[in-house]
């Protein structure tokens, strides 16, 4: 259960089974509000043992209608509840309205003007958001936002499908950000069906999300084929690193081969007094496997560096020349540039290290050197490289690609992080990283996924200085053991999380590669 749905892909499986006659739109309707009720209950014993009141919020669609089956199911498990409804009750979607007048059979449908005042927060132990879904296809309209707007106040207990306002394809609210509303918004339980949608992966949305629960609803033979390249997986959980990889990793443990049968990896290193973030790329490659680590380093900074290091090698490059004479031994198999490395002299030896036809990390300064001429690094790289911007170096490389990812998002679904990656891998020709708690990963051919460091993997203690140096080290390091770049970067990125939360609060950069051998053994045991 790995992937990440659009909203299109949902709605064209649910469209699927229904038109195959397997099963129709409202028992799908019943399966997904009972499917709510059974996680809120997993989620929170307690509340099955005894009554309690829930108020839940319904929509005009078909979030809506589900909201009416959990409105039902909580009444007849004894609970309290009390309805509201967004909209004109004549305009309900078919199945909504089966289920609205279901629901009118039992209880009724409370006045919008009660909603003012702290009348949810003084008045319920449960807040359900059934007010819109995966049909959100426009910013709230400003009566829609009032109604919702009570309810955010009041804090969402239990967001069906997806909180009311965020796109479920691109993660973000949908139109310009509320003055009148200052949050925290912050939602304790989302009950999603089937997979995860891609929204619930991506910021802002899933740093809102504190829990999600997918409950099957029985379409899972018509969800689309993911061996295609359109589907998007989600890196998350113990169980994501493939057996192959975990073979690899446990390999590096045990094995007896040779040094070189692991690569070796030559990380290009600054000049004096800028050495740290090269050394930790260098430790890094080292911890994950590479058999050989050599730093290239100025004639300037070698000192420094010989009195700090100890299993890695060092060369002096300060011309290009020189690196081309190190790259005639053609066992250096990988090479990792942009940590600390200086604009200038990243300038001079980017186009030598990529036409070397290695493998190839490029980071920081690697890539700010291209800023306003990024055709020319387009131009270079190949297959074999890897690109690991952050927000500031993507915005470099890709300006447009950024400006519509941070312009208001008038239409859903909304331009999302995994959108501007998989355009920025396509035009660049090799693997992007686009960095963050919401990493997303994308390859030329459309091959895409989200490593997250949120919600049950939150590990704000990574945004630390120097620990995109240890990610660019980790990558490197996987691409000397024989990883492909789209691999590398997956792995590197899911064990740099897994580092992080290994060791917790109070880690520095230096602190992330020593914690491998941890979770290595962890992984392989
Ligand atoms: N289609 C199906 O068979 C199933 C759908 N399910 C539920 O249905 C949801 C999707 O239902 P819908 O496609 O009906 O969509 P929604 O219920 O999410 O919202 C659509 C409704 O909201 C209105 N709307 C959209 N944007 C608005 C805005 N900015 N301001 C005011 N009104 C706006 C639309 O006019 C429409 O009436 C899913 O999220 C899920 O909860 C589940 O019941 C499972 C089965
Ligand atoms: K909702």
């Amino acid at each position: 259960m790995s992937e990440l749905l659009t909203a299109a892909q949902m709605r064209t499986a649910e469209n699927t089974a229904t038109d195959a006659g397997q099963v129709t739109g409202l028992e799908l309707m019943e399966r997904a509000g009972r499917g709510v009720v059974e996680a809120v209950f997993e989620e929170w014993p307690t509340l099955a043992a005894s009554r309690h009141k829930a108020v839940v919020l319904c929509g005009p669609g078909n979030n809506g209608g589900d909201g009416f089956v959990v409105a039902r199911l909580l009444k007849e498990w004894g609970w309290e509840v009390e309805v509201f409804l967004y909209g004109d009750a004549a305009k309900l979607s078919p199945d909504a309205r089966v289920n609205y007048e279901r629901w009118l059979c039992l209880g009724t449908i409370t006045s919008n003007e009660s909603l003012e005042g702290g009348y949810l927060s003084a008045n319920f132990d449960l807040v359900i958001d059934a007010v819109f879904g995966t049909g959100l296809s426009r910013p709230l309209t400003e009566d829609a936002w009032l109604f919702c707007k009570e309810m955010y106040k009041a804090g969402i207990d239990v967001a069906i499908d997806v909180p009311s306002g965020f796109c479920s394809d691109s993660g973000r609210f949908l139109g310009e950000s509320r003055s009148d509303f200052e949050g925290p918004l912050s939602v304790a339980l989302t009950v999603t069906f089937e997979r995860l949608r891609q929204g619930h992966a991506l910021l802002p949305l899933a740093g809102v999300l504190r829990a999600c629960a997918v409950k099957s609803i029985g379409i899972d033979q018509y969800l689309p084929d993911f061996r295609r390249e359109t589907s998007v997986s989600y890196l998350s959980g113990q169980a994501r690193i493939g057996a192959s990889r975990k073979a690899v990793l446990n390999s590096t443990a045990q094995s007896s081969s040779h040094k070189y049968s692991h690569g070796h990896t030559l990380v290009l290193s600054g000049g004096a007094g800028r050495t740290g973030a090269a050394r930790l790329s260098g430790r890094a490659a080292l911890r994950i496997g590479a058999g050989l680590v050599t730093l290239g380093v100025p004639g300037s900074a070698q000192m420094e560096v010989a009195s700090q290091v100890t299993g890695i090698m060092l060369k002096r490059v300060d011309s290009k020349e020189d690196l081309s004479g190190i790259l005639e031994d053609e066992r250096i198999n990988v090479l990792c540039l942009g940590p600390g490395l200086g604009i200038e002299r990243a300038g001079g030896l980017v186009p030598v290290a990529v036409a070397a036809g290695r493998a190839c990390v490029l980071d920081a300064d690697a890539l700010s050197a291209y800023e306003g001429r990024p055709e020319a690094l387009f131009d270079l790289v190949t297959e074999t490289c890897i690109l690991t911007p952050h927000g500031g170096e993507f915005a470099r490389l890709f300006p447009d690609l950024a400006a519509k990812l941070n312009a208001p998002s008038l239409d859903g679904p909304a331009y999302s992080k995994v959108d501007a990656t998989r355009e920025a891998a396509a035009r660049a020709g090799c693997v992007v990283l686009y960095k963050g708690a919401d990493t997303v990963i994308a390859s030329p051919d459309g091959r895409c996924s989200v490593n997250s460091a949120l919600g049950e993997r939150a590990a704000p203690w990574l945004a630390t200085a120097g620990s995109g140096d240890v990610l660019a080290g980790f990558i490197a390091g996987l691409l000397a053991r024989g990883f492909s770049p789209m691999s590398a970067a997956e792995t590197g990125a899911w064990l740099h999380v897994e580092c992080a939360l290994s060791f917790g609060p109070g880690l520095i950069a230096e602190d992330l590669a020593e914690e491998l051998p941890k979770v290595f053994k962890r992984l392989c045991s």
